[in-house]
């Protein structure tokens, strides 16, 4: 490794190459560091951050960076648009009527150049992921680009490509009214953005509307100088999808009031009155295949829905008492959350590498002290080299 070997490759062909990860590769030390370099940049840019942040770090050379920064582009557009295109076709024919409504809805505005705020607002089930899906097929089928973004960490997991909020916009955790994202213009980042023909964004009822305050100033901005720059849409004319359901969890904001949460919604934004609302009420996962139970499966969706329309319980000044019925509770406490676990996963060890196996299971919990319960708890099962993972 440490010896210089003889480079037959161009400059260029080696970059991409060493980049992509060529086997028997013959390089030299300089060249392996500027090519480790490259990838922790990689890494940072994904994330938003650069090596240039961090002075006292060397930069790796600017032919092997122009490759990494068009990277993140082509990571949006590395798709079979053929395959898509017939992908395309069996999604469109299963679209339920409501489905296709918003589908028509999305893809009109994205066609029509003319920029677009909707806000889908549905309960669990009822086929959104199914929608983007068939929407971003739609798009990148054509070679555009949609960026899929979604409010927590777990949900990044059901999407090709979905980034976080956060990450994907470079949002500061913490914010306030006068917080920025810090995109600048002309980076590969803003160019992503501006080149994207759709942002698709789950679960936007969780998170403070501070965070699209400051994104519809940064996309503003990004976007001044590219051709679909409107002045007098929000978020200078991109079309944006939201998606939520003000039912389920607000943005958690510490210690302060009901009221303070429901005014740092999204709903309660000045962007509001410019969403379109959609909604989509069926819930799919009761109208398809065969189930037994199905019947069981209807009320339990029912009470559910009763739960977060507040119609579940006696309410008294805003808060409810809602029974929760025995063949659903965990009775022994001292054994709830082992018993939760080898439930929800069982035989974990034989499990560690099968795909799906993390992407279908979750344990919802609601404070950090029981998620750090939770993960002490499964970790300590796991082999020592996965110790150090967290859940999301
Ligand atoms: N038009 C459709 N034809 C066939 N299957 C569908 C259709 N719409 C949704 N589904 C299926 O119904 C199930 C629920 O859909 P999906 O996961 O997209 O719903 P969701 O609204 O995202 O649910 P959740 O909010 O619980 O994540 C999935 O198995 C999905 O493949």
């Amino acid at each position: 490794m440490a010896k210089l070997m003889p480079l037959t490759l161009d400059k260029e062909s080696f970059s991409q190459r060493a980049l992509l990860v060529v086997q028997d590769l013959m390089i030299s030390e300089v060249q392996i560091k500027d090519i480790i370099l490259a990838k922790i940049e990689d890494l940072l840019q994904s994330n938003g951050k650069s090596l240039k942040e961090y002075c006292e770090m060397s930069y790796p050379p600017e032919n092997l960076v122009s490759i990494l920064e068009d990277r993140i582009i082509m990571k949006e557009l590395n798709f079979d648009v053929n395959a898509l295109a017939s992908e395309l076709g069996e999604y469109l024919e299963k679209l339920i009527d409501e489905q296709k409504f918003t589908y028509d809805q999305i893809i009109g505005a994205v066609s029509g150049n003319m920029g677009g705020l909707f806000f889908l607002y549905g309960q669990g089930g009822c086929g959104k992921i199914f929608l983007w899906s068939t929407i971003s097929c739609s798009i990148r089928a054509k070679g555009g680009i949609v960026l899929n973004i979604t409010s927590s960490g777990i949900a990044t997991l059901l999407l090709t490509n979905r980034r976080t909020a956060h990450s994907r916009f470079k949002i500061p955790l913490t914010i306030n009214e006068d917080s920025l994202c810090s995109i600048k213009q002309g980076s590969p980042l803003a160019r992503l953005i501006t080149k994207a023909k759709l942002i698709i964004w789950d679960e936007a009822s969780m998170i403070s509307k501070y965070c699209y305050k400051i994104l519809d100033k940064c996309l503003r901005d990004i976007l001044r100088c590219s051709d679909s720059y409107n002045a007098h849409l929000p978020f200078g004319g991109k079309v944006i999808i939201f998606e939520g359901d003000f039912r389920q969890i607000l943005s958690v904001i510490r210690r302060d009031s009901r009221q303070d949460i429901i005014q740092s919604s999204i709903n309660s934004s000045y962007l509001w009155h410019n969403c379109k609302v959609l909604k989509l009420t069926k819930n799919m996962k009761l109208s398809l295949g065969e189930n037994n139970n199905i019947q069981e499966l209807i009320n339990f969706a029912e009470w559910l829905l009763n739960i977060g329309d507040d119609l579940a319980g006696d309410t008294i000044d805003g808060e409810s008492i809602v029974r929760i019925p025995s063949d659903i509770l965990v009775k022994n406490s001292e054994i709830a959350l082992d018993g939760l676990i080898d439930f929800l996963y069982p035989d974990i060890l034989s499990n560690l590498s099968v795909e799906n196996y993390f992407k279908d299971r979750a344990i919802l919990a609601p404070t950090l002290d029981c998620v750090t319960d939770v993960n002490n708890k499964m970790t300590a099962e796991l082999p020592t080299y996965l110790d150090k993972k967290e859940s999301t």
